[in-house]
């Protein structure tokens, strides 16, 4: 029984956090970005997405249904998941410090009018943060998926998306279904 109460108890707090998002207000943001991600792609720019642990699973999985596909057959997006070039991840790692492995990446990738999507459920990582900083100066559009009130991505980024939780795992659920909606919207102008 207790586990059973458990999983109760963890599919309600889902189901309270997807309230959230699901608010006037976030679906207000959640529009802005899906016209910024189309927006992008439309000029022929580009989108790099990061983050660690389930948020580097998110980067990739996102990514991956750009240049891949989602639903519908379309034309492959530019989307690259800063997460999987374990060469690059090592040796800057290893060379200049864990803090740089993306930042060097979007100084080596990035183009102005690349979109960036920074993905922190405490809004805190510190080799986030930088990436998105590192972007700012080359002149990418930056949008944060966070949790945990923002953190510092929530002053950095163009449009930061705080999902009203403090459970790291509760936030990766909306994250990835916003990542979802997303691709969708992208479907839809294809
Ligand atoms: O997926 C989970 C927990 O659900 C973990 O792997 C989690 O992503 C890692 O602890 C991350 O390092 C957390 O970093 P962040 O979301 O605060 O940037
Ligand atoms: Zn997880």
């Amino acid at each position: 029984m207790d586990i059973q109460n458990s999983i109760l108890t963890q599919m309600q707090e889902h189901q309270e956090v997807i309230k959230t998002v699901s608010s006037p207000a976030f679906v207000d943001q959640i529009t802005a970005v899906c016209e910024l991600v189309a927006d992008t792609l439309k000029k022929g720019n580009k989108i790099l997405l990061f983050g660690n642990g389930g948020s580097a699973a998110d980067a990739q999985h996102i990514a991956a249904e750009f240049s891949g596909r989602f639903v519908k057959e379309r034309r492959a997006y530019p989307a690259i998941a800063l997460t999987t070039d374990t060469s690059a991840l090592t040796a800057i790692g290893n060379d200049y410090g864990f803090n740089r492995v993306f930042s060097r990446q979007v100084e080596a990738l990035a183009v102005p009018g690349d979109l960036l999507i920074g993905i922190s459920t405490s809004g805190n990582s510190e080799n986030v943060v930088r990436a998105l900083l590192e972007g700012k100066q080359i002149g990418c559009s930056s949008v944060g998926f966070t949790g945990n009130n923002g953190g510092k991505m929530k002053e950095i980024c163009d449009i930061a998306l705080v999902v009203d939780s403090m459970v790291t795992a509760r936030i990766q659920e909306a994250h990835i279904l916003i990542g979802h909606i997303l691709c969708a919207h992208v479907d839809s102008i294809s």
